[in-house]
């Protein structure tokens, strides 16, 4: 900016003329200059020099926006629509829901109810006002074929039943005044497009295309479930490997270097999607065994003797030091802005914010019902976790995703 000419400056074209006839030619000349200079030479008077040292600042300067700016912005009328994940606890935490312009990483073991919060969100955009949806549009992106229109139908059809008993006892919480139309699960099914790529190479031109996709069906959320999967079948699972799956070490390398270029060039299509569309990306992510390279970092909880660090997952099984971690190593880590773990502990499930710009480490309790996640209102909770032998060291180790040394799982 301060190597801009005096030329492409806005000022009195006089002005201008003079400057260039003393050799100050940028922006930079001229604000090397002090104020006596400028008198000096332009025959100036001391206000006149100041006023065009402000001048040439102002216009030089890199244009910022001021933190109050940001948070009225994002607070004002023309803000986006909430993107609430309906689980209290962690809408309260996260501020605005779901965060629009980043990626929302959801990791877990299998069966923990990774999908069913993405058929809840997506249940949740596509409803309409009258049922406290945001009736808009939705692109779903399935690697694994485990898109179900049943169950997200299912989903909608309760929480419509929901909105209606809401309405026949009078309550007014929901926005929307109007009545709730005949078919609304239909047409909410018809604003949920679902993309079924069948290679990573398929997933990386759907991502390319993702703005005209979205622009066409006013989508307010993409799903990506899961990132993991394709990668894993083209190039295979290193953790896997390592315990003794097959492959030579040069081979295995390669692997892995080939799958972490793809998986970097997805991520970085992925985030600038979100970033250029300003919408939430919610991305599906598996756990894998984590291999043992050193000692473990502590877990958070270990400091203030709320829990202890983190250790081998009891009955975790499997190579390596038996743990689990977030799948697809470090680069992949550095690109999620939000990481919401879930985890199992017995019967039980919880969710736990891991890592967010808007909040600190944030836990509930949620139960699979047919309107999607519900939270369990729980009082005994921190107790539960942080007194709980088993649950301590399972929920605390998945922290360490992002800056662990198990960079090929
Ligand atoms: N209609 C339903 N009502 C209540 N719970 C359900 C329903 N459908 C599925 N579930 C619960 O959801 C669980 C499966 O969740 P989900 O498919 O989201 O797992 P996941 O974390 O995505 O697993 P994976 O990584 O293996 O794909 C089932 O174990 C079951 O408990």
């Amino acid at each position: 900016m301060a190597t801009r000419q005096v030329s492409r400056l806005t000022l009195a074209p006089q002005l201008r003329d003079h400057l260039t006839a003393n050799n100050l030619t940028t922006a930079r000349d001229v604000l090397f200059c002090g104020p006596l200079d400028l008198m000096e030479l332009l025959g100036l008077t001391w206000q006149q020099a100041n006023a065009l040292l402000a001048d040439v600042s102002a216009q030089t300067t890199p244009p910022f926006t001021t933190a109050w700016e940001l948070l009225t912005e994002a607070n004002g009328p023309s803000a986006a629509p909430l993107l609430r994940t309906g689980l209290p606890t962690l809408d309260s935490a996260l501020r605005r829901g779901v965060p629009a312009g980043s990626i929302t990483e959801l990791v877990g073991p299998g069966g923990v109810g990774k999908s069913q919060f993405c058929h809840s969100m997506a249940a949740a955009v596509s409803l309409p006002a009258e049922c406290g949806g945001l009736g808009a549009g939705v692109v779903y992106i399935d690697t694994e074929r485990k898109f179900s229109a049943a169950r997200l139908q299912e989903m909608l059809n309760a929480r419509i039943a929901a909105a209606q008993a809401a309405r026949a006892e009078g309550h007014r919480a929901l926005p929307g005044p109007g009545p709730i139309a005949a078919g609304a699960a239909a047409q909410a099914m018809q604003r949920v497009v679902v993309l079924s790529p069948a290679s990573t190479e398929e997933l990386s031109r759907q991502i390319e295309l993702l703005p005209d996709v979205v622009l066409r069906h006013h989508a307010r959320l993409v799903v990506v479930d899961s990132i993991a999967a394709l990668a894993r079948t083209e190039y295979g699972n290193a953790g896997d490997r390592d315990r003794g799956g097959g492959g030579g070490a040069s081979g295995l390398a390669g692997n892995i270097m080939d799958r972490q270029q793809v998986l970097g060039r997805i991520a970085a299509q992925l985030k600038a999607a979100a970033e250029s569309l300003a919408l939430p990306v919610l991305v599906v992510n598996q756990v894998t065994t984590r291999i043992s390279r050193g000692p473990q970092p502590p877990g958070p909880g270990a400091a203030s003797g709320q829990a202890p660090g983190p250790g081998p997952a009891p009955g975790s099984g499997g190579g390596g030091d038996g743990s689990l971690g977030a799948a697809l190593g470090l680069k992949w880590a550095h690109c999620v802005n939000t990481r919401l773990v879930l985890q199992r502990v017995g019967e039980r499930r919880f969710l736990k914010v891991a890592k967010s710009p808007a909040c600190a480490a944030v836990i509930l309790e949620y139960v699979i019902g047919p309107t999607g996640l519900q939270q369990v209102d729980n009082a005994d909770l921190p107790e539960v976790l942080y007194g709980n032998a088993l649950a301590a060291p399972i929920l605390n180790e998945l922290d360490y995703g992002a800056n662990d040394a198990w960079a090929a799982g």
